[in-house]
């Protein structure tokens, strides 16, 4: 896919190589003490393109992790942080592990070990590397790692921007635990807003009372399903688990599936729907909206044929395969691609980094008055920007909360929805302004490796 838009471009010979390739990748193993023996544990973290640092991407604990797999999700976080403008490079990690098999305390041993390898050895710092949580991993991790960097650092001021997606107690930021599903939902808004792009898609009207099925109630799945449901009218028809599938045609209840599947470890026995065993298969029924947030490589060459859904938001990094995508495409289908979809995570953790970074408390004061010092810190992150070179930019409407006192929470919000809006528009340009691009990826992929070229174009390798 790489492939198929950087042949649309005219890139100086030797850089589409450079901008492909992953910089390095360390591979960790490392034995930690655990109920009377030694286990061993293999880590990694990549690095893709460091065209702006600290390069950023999170942290992944599943027992598929290997190195290609790290690599391919680097790459991805560096056209994506490029995408929707938040100044990283891309990185990633992961722990092969299979983090419902240890106790918290446990897993506390683990992540603090494989955090001091990375730490040591730089893959962990404000200013050059900085992790947030993926698939596995949430705050509770994310505050270990911020936690052990602190006591390896004691005296570095800025520590706390070592790692994004802390709780907010420990220097996190409100909205960051639903930002990528809240992206989710604001990118459907988005497009939404689009009756030509609805219409390549067959589509029409608006979000309301439209079919809705997801795969992974996790971080991801979960907030995107609950936001749609609750405040965009939509109908979530199915709801894919690693135990089997939910199904009712008059709509499932988000929260209590969840609660459901907290009590009982899966989906089955759940009142009120049709239950499937071979969840998979429900990838396959109709709806309006299907919306992958679990796994990569669900939907492949053995079953893009039989997808119904004629929209696909790929929540999940890499969910559809390369030849599932094509397939797709020629049926008419339209995807909203992963690298943009779920940039809501990358972009409320940038404003983490910043306000970590500024030491600056966000939102409300409770005065009127403080009105003028608002503006100030507006001018000096500006300012601090601009003199050195750092590429920060407060979006309009997350400067205008800013000014006039708003939560922190609002910020957030409205700072991401600019994202994404400004995101889109950008895609859409370049989907509906070019003969060559027919479908929002490639028009994904042009407009981040453009931006990413000129930043190497710019600093000179
Ligand atoms: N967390 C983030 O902020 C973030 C940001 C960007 C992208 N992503 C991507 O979103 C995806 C999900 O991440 P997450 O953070 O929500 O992970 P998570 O661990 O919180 O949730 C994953 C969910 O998928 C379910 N699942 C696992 N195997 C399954 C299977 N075979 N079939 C159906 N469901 C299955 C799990 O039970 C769980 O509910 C990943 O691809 C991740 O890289 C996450």
């Amino acid at each position: 896919m790489f492939n198929r838009a950087v042949a649309l471009m005219d890139l100086p010979p030797g850089l589409e190589e450079k901008i492909r390739v992953c910089n390095a990748t360390y591979t960790v193993r490392f034995g930690v003490r655990l109920r009377g023996q030694i286990h061993t544990f293999t880590g990694y973290r990549s690095v893709h393109s460091e065209h702006m640092e600290p390069v950023k991407g999170g942290i992944r604990y599943a027992m598929g992790v290997n190195q290609d797999e790290v690599e391919a999700l680097a790459a991805l976080m560096t056209y994506k942080c490029a995408l929707v403008e938040a100044p990283f490079g891309g990185s990633k990690g992961g722990l092969r592990i299979d983090p419902r098999e240890w106790d918290e305390d446990e897993l506390e041993r683990i992540t603090r070990r494989f955090a001091y390898e990375l730490i040591k050895r730089d893959l962990i710092n404000p200013s050059q590397n900085v992790p947030a949580p993926d698939m596995g991993t949430g705050e509770r991790e994310m505050a270990w790692i911020a936690d052990q960097y602190k006591r390896m650092n004691t005296t570095d001021i800025n520590g706390r921007a070592c790692v994004t997606g802390k709780p907010i107690n420990g220097g996190g930021i409100q909205g960051r635990t639903e930002a990528t599903g809240r992206g989710v939902q604001y990118a459907l808004q988005e497009f939404f807003r689009h009756p030509e792009d609805m219409k390549a898609a067959g589509l029409s009207g608006t979000l309301d009372g439209k079919k809705v099925i997801v795969q992974g109630l996790g971080n991801v799945g979960y907030h995107a399903a609950k936001f749609l449901s609750e405040e965009d009218g939509c109908i979530i028809t199915g709801i894919i688990e690693r135990d089997g599938a939910l199904v009712s045609e008059d709509g499932l209840h988000v929260e209590e599936v969840r609660h459901w599947i907290a009590k009982h470890g899966g989906v089955k026995g759940y009142p009120d729907a049709e239950y499937v065993e071979d969840g998979s298969k429900v990838l396959e029924n109709a709806c309006d909206i299907l919306v992958p947030a679990a796994l990569e490589g669900v939907i492949h060459m053995g079953n893009a044929a039989n997808i119904q859904a004629p929209l696909i938001i790929e929540a999940a990094n890499g969910p559809v395969t390369a030849g599932a995508d094509e397939i797709l495409r020629k049926k008419g289908a339209v995807i909203i691609p992963d690298m943009y979809a779920n940039a809501g995570g990358v972009t409320v953790s940038y404003f983490e980094w910043v306000k970590n970074l500024s030491h600056i408390r966000f939102g409300r004061m409770g005065r009127r008055q403080e009105e003028a010092r608002h503006q100030l810190i507006v001018d000096e992150l500006e300012q601090l920007s601009a003199d050195r070179g750092l590429g920060w930019t407060l979006t309009p409407g997350f400067k205008q909360q800013y000014l006039r006192g708003a939560g922190e929470l609002e910020l957030v919000r409205s700072g991401l929805d600019d994202t994404m809006r400004a995101a889109y528009q950008s895609m859409r340009e370049v989907w509906h302004g070019r003969q060559d691009v027919t479908d929002l990826r490639t028009a994904a992929y042009l407009v981040s490796i453009d931006k990413v070229a000129a930043s190497y174009r710019a600093a000179g390798l």
